[in-house]
């Protein structure tokens, strides 16, 4: 699903985020990249949605390499790509309902899919009761959880978290992790960004650990293996 070779990312500033990355994941994977504040997580990940280019070697997708792919296709490419962001995005003068239907206006669906999709989506993070609240009403998990639900109410085959439960109390992170579990056994193929020790060790997966720019550790079933 996603090939990463020889990568390396340079900032126009100078620093050096990602410095020879390999690696393959394929569908229906679910993934945990882990490392030290620093280390390129986050740029290993906007790779994966060209929220960034890399400055040399390839990122394909599905067969399409992402670092030359024309600006103009980039949102074909986003609708097979959900992002989930630690701090949630939603746009605050939206209702939840707005907020997951927006994802489906912009490419054209009718008034009747559109409310079918997000009702449907609405129930898989179980906050349909909660519709017609703007964002400021919900607390941050369910925050997160509507992110979730317009994340994949366009059925995307890749949903990228960077670390989702980063600003959520343990608890509170336990129901988002079981929520991207739920959609990955569905067969949607899930890479999340994560400090939870926790989570990592508790739900064993693929874990790809990066260190300056470099992946130090690719293990199935691998364990955080830092302090925290
Ligand atoms: N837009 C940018 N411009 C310049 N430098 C950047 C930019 N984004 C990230 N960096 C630098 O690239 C390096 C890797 O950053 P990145 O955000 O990918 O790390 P990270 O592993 O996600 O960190 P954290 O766990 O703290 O989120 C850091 O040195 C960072 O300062």
């Amino acid at each position: 699903m996603i090939e990463m070779k020889g990568v390396h990312k340079k900032y126009p500033n100078g620093v050096t985020a990602l410095n020879g990355i390999n690696v393959s994941i394929h569908k229906g994977e679910f993934v945990y990249v882990v490392g030290p504040s620093g280390a390129g997580k986050s740029t290993f990940i906007k790779l994966m949605y060209r929220e960034e280019k890399p400055s040399k070697g390839s990122v394909v997708m599905n067969g399409v390499d992402l670092a030359t792919l024309k600006e103009r296709k980039v949102p074909y490419l986003r609708r097979n790509v959900g992002v989930v962001f630690q701090d949630f995005k939603l746009l605050p003068k939206l209702t939840v309902y707005e907020n997951i239907a927006f994802a489906l206006e912009v490419i054209e669906e009718s008034p009747k899919k559109i409310r079918r999709k997000v009702m449907e989506v609405l129930d898989l993070v179980k906050l349909k009761n909660k519709a017609r609240f703007l964002p400021n009403e919900l607390s941050g998990g369910e925050q997160q959880r509507i992110s979730i639900a317009r994340a994949i109410v366009n059925r995307p085959g890749l949903v990228i978290a960077d670390e989702p439960t980063g600003n959520l109390d343990p608890d509170t992170s336990w129901d988002i992790v079981r929520i991207l579990e739920e959609i990955n056994s569905r067969g949607t193929t899930v890479v999340m960004a994560t400090h939870s020790k926790e989570i990592v060790n508790t739900l064993k997966k693929r874990v790809i650990a990066i260190e300056s720019g470099r992946i130090v550790r690719d293990e199935l079933r691998g364990e955080y293996g830092y302090e925290s």
